[in-house]
């Protein structure tokens, strides 16, 4: 890691008011993850703050740490020599001042940063010693460690399974409805910043929703797989919608959503919440009006929504759908489509990877089929019109592709959009980087091909990335023959896993050629 990489994460780069007591009331009806109530009991936190952060002694903040890190001192104690390391060695550096600690098959000398650790000492102290990966995810997977620590890297663990040292492979997560996000809140004079922490790799997905006019309603709901976590706020005092800015992050697993304040000063606590649940395969519909339906190309067009009286944002987990229902002849016909980031669209000349935030606009590119009665009624939509969008749904578990770094994407015409959805987190991954993403996009000829250019700027502008396209008019299919080559175990960079998306028919062609690679099933993902 060279020094430039290590700065001052953006969410800390603000110097933010400590929140201030919550209130018992507030405090129970947080629902924290056993473990982290069982450390509240244990530590038994003077304020009744639901966080156990500590208050760091003066020099040792996070820039303080950083300038140690940037200053050339030898902080793993091996004059930066990686030195494998035993289990039994391991266990002999277990003293405050000789505190070594496993995470992920890699030993790091923590001795340093015991002063720095934000969360104290005695928890630091608690990993030292031993391989502290499953405490670590338990207290904060979402802290980027490898960053932190890197100049404190001491050697592999040397009995670790041999694949995990040198790939850096990180074990898929429990299953995600196990989780219940954890809330924590932090303000500036100006500024609300409301933050849920789910777990590494969670693939989360986001809904707000402005509950009433007076502005202190909120409703926050975290979607992790089929199950939503509802927060419903009711705020001290009244906040600007929509909020300032929300982050989410699909590999960290964190949420941040920063609301103005109406008035600009401290407040004494955010106000109080309850949790609910509520199953995502719910009947629920959120009304959306058109902004606008234009023509993409010859056979499609881009249809752009707009939650009604702007009160709902959304952020779709990664590779899941939506389903457009509008009423026709007295039926209710429904289709589902993966909406497409904005800069996707022909008016956006960005790349296809920029921004990918919560929004209250959907945004999607639509195959119109001449039978088709849900693509033809939705071409002629006009402004003003409204339809109904389910909540996200789909099964796509992010986390699957986390020990791969050859990833291969098979799309099939207008089954580019969910594949679309990957490529930014996929490219953005920070651990276990990906190699070669590779992209083979079949179509009839090529005036069908969409986004040709931006996949073309993409591939310009991050060599990982390479995009093929496949005619059929020129005889291009899928099938063994095509991609037999691809997966030559021979070669380092063969791809070990494989998203697939198009009609039935290619589907199944794709997964019986990749079957007969010696494909197993959880190499593959196929959206349905
Ligand atoms: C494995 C043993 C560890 C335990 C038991 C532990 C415990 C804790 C606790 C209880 C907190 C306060 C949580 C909160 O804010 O609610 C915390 C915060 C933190 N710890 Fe650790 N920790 C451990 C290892 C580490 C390591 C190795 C690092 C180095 C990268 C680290 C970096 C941090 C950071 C950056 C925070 C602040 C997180 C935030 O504000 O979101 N911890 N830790």
């Amino acid at each position: 890691m060279s020094d430039s990489q290590l700065k001052l994460p953006a969410s800390m780069d603000k110097t933010p008011l400590k929140p201030p007591a919550v209130t018992a009331l507030a405090v129970n009806s947080l629902q924290l993850p056993s473990s982290a109530a069982q450390q509240l009991k244990s530590s038994g936190s003077a304020t009744g703050n639901p966080r156990n952060k500590c208050a760091l002694k003066p020099g040792y903040s996070l820039m303080s740490w950083i300038r140690l890190c940037n200053s050339g001192a030898d902080l793993s104690g091996t004059g930066g020599r990686v030195v494998p390391v035993s289990r039994s060695e391991l266990a002999l550096h277990n003293q405050v001042n000789d505190a070594w600690m496993a995470i992920r098959g890699k030993v790091f000398n923590v001795t340093r940063y015991m002063d720095f650790h934000p969360g104290g000492i005695d928890e630091l102290m608690r990993g030292v010693g031993r391989d502290a990966t499953k405490l670590f995810d338990e207290v904060h997977a979402w802290v980027n460690y490898p960053q932190l620590l890197g100049k404190c890297y001491v050697g592999p663990l040397k009995d670790n399974v041999a694949a995990n040292v040198e790939t850096d492979i990180i074990r898929p997560p429990p299953a995600p409805t196990e989780l219940v996000p954890r809330f924590d809140w932090i303000q500036q004079r100006s500024e609300l910043t409301l933050c849920f922490y789910t777990r590494r790799m969670a693939n989360p997905g986001l809904l707000l929703k402005r509950k009433d006019a007076s502005d202190v309603g909120l409703e926050v709901r975290v979607q992790l797989g089929s199950i939503w976590h509802v927060f419903s706020f009711k705020l001290s005092a009244a906040v600007v919608w929509p909020p300032k800015a929300v982050r989410v992050g699909p590999e960290t697993g964190k949420i941040e959503v920063v609301l103005t304040k109406q008035v600009a000063e401290p407040w004494q606590t955010y106000g109080s919440q309850e949790i609910s649940k509520l199953n995502s395969t719910c009947d629920e519909r959120l009304t959306y009006e058109v902004l606008n339906c234009e023509v993409f190309n010859h056979d499609s067009f881009e249809l752009c929504l707009q939650s009604i009286e702007q009160s709902v944002l959304v952020h779709l987990p990664v590779g899941y759908h939506l389903d457009i229902q509008l009423p026709l002849n007295g039926e209710l016909l429904e289709r589902s489509y993966t909406p497409v980031p904005h800069n996707c669209l022909l008016s956006n000349s960005e790349q296809i990877d920029a921004n990918a935030s919560p929004s209250i606009r959907q945004e999607f590119l639509i195959k119109h089929y001449e039978k088709g009665a849900v693509s033809s009624e939705l071409k002629q939509l006009q402004p003003g019109a409204t339809v109904q969008l389910s909540l996200p749904r789909g099964n796509f578990g992010l986390s699957a592709l986390e020990a791969h770094r050859n990833i291969l994407l098979l799309a099939a015409g207008s089954g580019i959009t969910p594949i679309l959805s990957l490529l930014r987190p996929l490219l953005k991954r920070q651990t276990n980087r990906i190699e070669r993403l590779q992209l083979m996009y079949f179509n009839k000829t090529q005036a069908d091909i969409w986004l040709k250019d931006k996949f073309q700027a993409l591939q310009e502008a991050d060599e990982r990335f390479t995009c093929k396209n496949i005619l059929s008019e020129a005889g291009g299919r899928i099938s063994q023959e095509l991609l037999a080559p691809l997966f030559n175990k021979q070669q380092a960079e063969s791809f070990s896993f494989v998203a697939v998306c198009g009609p039935t028919g290619f589907n199944t062609a794709a997964v019986n050629s990749l079957r007969e690679l010696q494909l197993k099933p959880d190499q593959m993902h196929v959206f349905q």
